[in-house]
């Protein structure tokens, strides 16, 4: 498969903040990609080094194969399209105005604008001031103009932040026809457990180290993080049924039918027998580790450890 862009051993410092601490990771071709991590993880910091807006003071970064700080800066930002984390437009253009600024800048043909407005649903606006566009309009330009020039690499900085659940599914549906396009897609989010139906793979970033990358069931083998399994039993039979698990099995959620439990993989078998035996229990479903599970596992002992003196 293609590396299509690549980041290297990568440190990037700030004075005295390591917001990059030699992070390696690649993008392949055709995959969506996302950057996962709390505020401050170093997100942005390694979407603005593939924009080749600043330079990491360590190791390397390719887009294409090319430094994309270097002398053809302009020609590889050509081939990359960015929606940024928040975006702002003035308010007294036009949608369609907009558009013509955006594909001057990138030296693309204005007679595609109408086309991807109306591929984001947003043609019937083109007219209209951006003042009058809604949060969810506003960031449906924004990904149309992320599109402009058809870059085959999309660098998508949370771009489901602010909306409302409709919105988002948009968003991601959109994100699919890209990737079934062919185009190469990150996503950085903070939203895990939306993402993850959505994407190839997931880079876990925390304090500005890479702590996990690869699709999901290589993520779920490379941890150990808790299964979860929700019971439910006959009335007023909680009780009886905890009493008879395993001291591994934590339970999170309790009424007076339903059980959530979290238990390590090792544990899940011992439950689930001591589950069969209890004799109180309706139904049951085990789920395996989703993104947010394996997050909170991986950051759980970085956090620890960051707090070390
Ligand atoms: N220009 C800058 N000057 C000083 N420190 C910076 C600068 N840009 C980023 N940082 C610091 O680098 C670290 C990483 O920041 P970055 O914006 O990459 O994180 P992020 O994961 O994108 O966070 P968020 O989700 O809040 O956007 C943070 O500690 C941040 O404060």
């Amino acid at each position: 498969m293609t590396v299509v862009a690549e980041w290297s051993a990568v440190t990037k410092r700030y004075g005295a903040v390591t917001a990059l601490d030699r992070v390696s990771l690649p993008l392949m071709a055709g995959e969506a990609t996302a950057l996962v991590g709390h505020n401050g993880a170093g997100k942005t910091t390694l979407i603005k080094l593939l924009l080749g807006l600043i330079r990491p003071d360590e190791g390397s970064v390719r887009v294409g194969g090319t430094d994309p700080a270097g002398l053809s800066a302009v020609q590889v930002r050509r081939t990359i399209g960015f929606l940024p984390e928040s975006v702002a437009f003035h308010g007294a253009m036009t949608g369609r105005e907009l558009m013509a600024f955006y594909a001057r800048l990138k030296g693309a043909p204005i007679r595609r604008n109408a086309e991807l407005l109306e591929r984001v649903g947003i043609a019937h606006a083109a007219h209209r001031r951006l003042a009058t566009y809604s949060k969810g309009m506003r960031q449906r330009l924004g990904i149309a103009q992320a599109l402009i020039g058809e870059p085959r690499l999309l660098l998508f900085d949370e771009p489901t932040s602010g909306l409302d659940p409709a919105s988002r599914r948009d968003v991601y549906e959109m994100v699919d026809r890209l990737r079934r396009s062919g185009a190469t897609v990150l996503i950085s989010t903070h939203a895990l457990d939306e993402v993850q139906q959505r994407v190839d793979r997931a880079a876990i970033m925390h304090g500005g180290r890479l702590l996990a990358a690869g699709t999901l069931s290589e993520l779920r083998h490379g941890v150990t993080a808790e299964v979860r399994i929700r019971l439910q039993v006959r009335t007023c039979s909680t009780a009886a049924v905890l009493a008879r698990l395993p001291p591994q099995a934590r339970c999170t959620e309790r009424s007076s039918t339903e059980l959530t439990l979290l238990v390590a993989p090792q544990a899940k078998m011992a439950t689930l027998r001591a589950i069969a035996q209890a004799g109180e229990v309706e139904d049951l479903d085990v789920t395996a580790p989703g993104l947010q599970e394996l997050y909170n596992h991986l950051v759980g002992p970085a956090q620890e450890e960051g707090e070390a003196p």
